[in-house]
């Protein structure tokens, strides 16, 4: 049966960090005592067999984390990363754990579904608690049993996948509040892992934004600019809602307005408000009027919007 395709749940394909518009995936900076704490959780829990259960806010770099403990644990099979939140719901069934010959003729993907794709490796399912309860009672008997039933098949067939499943929210709150299984969030409770926001891991903010430079000066054929000083104040007192991936966008699009080799305070454009003492900063007109005589430029804001679409849907582009 030849399925029409939906827009598939997946976030990232195996190769991934191939992909020139994505960096993900290519090196965790970790600097912070608090980091160092979770890298050394990663270090015991990733060869266990265990699930793992990461909590975080957005862009704090779950999904790196679930990667880096799948590449850890040394399982032979894929890394597969689903979002529970963009599987259709007519179809989420089908979606996760496949179906039998002639069983569908919705627009599902693959009939082995993501759990038989992630066979012998890892599937990461993204805000797990957005699975509705009957899937994940089917979820729970599919890691208990190690074994699935496809939608409209008799005979169940043998899967070994290792969940490592993602939440921002508190699932012990879900579970009060009748929302999420009690024995999927004790199935997962011993692989605890909290990835701690941005402005609690001060240390990590200005080797990450040095990273970001180098990887985007690098791709941009530019020099990598020095950081001034009270621009790292700026960037630390900053209270950083979205984390990691706003850090980024923030060193990308710093370099693209700084007219010589220094990123100052004025080159930053944050989205929400700061932490510290300096209050919101503005780009100032000079930067951006220095950032449109740039050779190239226009691809380059094309490229910054279709990747901000892409993250945050089409409205942050607009
Ligand atoms: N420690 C890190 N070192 C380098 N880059 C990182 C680190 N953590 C996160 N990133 C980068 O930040 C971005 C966001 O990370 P990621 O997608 O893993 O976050 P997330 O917590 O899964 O976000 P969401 O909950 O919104 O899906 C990615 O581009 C990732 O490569």
């Amino acid at each position: 049966m030849n399925a029409p395709h939906a827009p598939l749940p997946l976030l990232t394909f195996p190769d991934a960090d191939k992909s020139p518009l994505s960096i993900r995936a290519k090196a965790l900076v970790f600097f912070d005592p608090r980091s160092h704490e979770v890298r050394d959780e990663v270090e015991r829990l990733a060869p266990l067999p265990q699930p793992v259960l990461i909590h975080g806010e957005t862009g704090t770099g779950k999904e790196l984390l679930a990667r880096h403990i799948h590449r850890a644990s040394e399982r032979p099979g894929l890394f597969v990363a689903v979002s529970c939140s963009a599987l259709s719901r007519n179809y989420a069934d089908a979606e996760l754990f496949g179906y039998a010959p002639g069983a569908h003729n919705g627009p599902v993907g693959s009939r082995a579904g993501w759990f038989g794709s992630a066979n012998g490796g890892t599937l990461y399912l993204d805000e797990i608690a957005d699975l509705p309860l009957s899937l994940q009672q089917k979820l729970l008997r599919v890691l208990q049993e190690r074994e699935v039933l496809r939608v409209g098949a008799r005979e169940p067939v043998p899967v070994d996948v290792r969940l490592v499943a993602a939440t921002s929210i508190d699932l012990g709150q879900a579970v009060k509040a009748g929302k999420f299984l009690e024995g999927l969030q004790q199935y997962l409770h011993d692989g605890n892992l909290t990835l701690p926001p941005l402005r609690e891991r001060i240390g990590d903010i200005q080797p990450l934004a040095e990273y970001f430079l180098g990887v985007h000066a690098q791709r941009l054929e530019l020099p990598v600019p020095q950081i001034a000083s009270d621009t790292q104040r700026a960037l630390e007192g900053y209270s950083w809602p979205g984390n990691i991936r706003e850090l980024e966008n923030v060193i990308h699009f710093a370099l693209l307005v700084s007219p010589d080799e220094e990123i100052r305070p004025e080159h930053l454009n944050f989205s929400g408000g700061v932490a510290g003492s300096g209050g919101v900063t503005k780009v100032s007109d000079e930067a951006l009027e220095h950032l449109v005589r740039q050779p190239g430029v226009e691809a380059q804001l094309r490229a910054l919007l279709q990747r901000l679409e892409h993250e945050r849907g089409p409205e942050a582009a607009l």
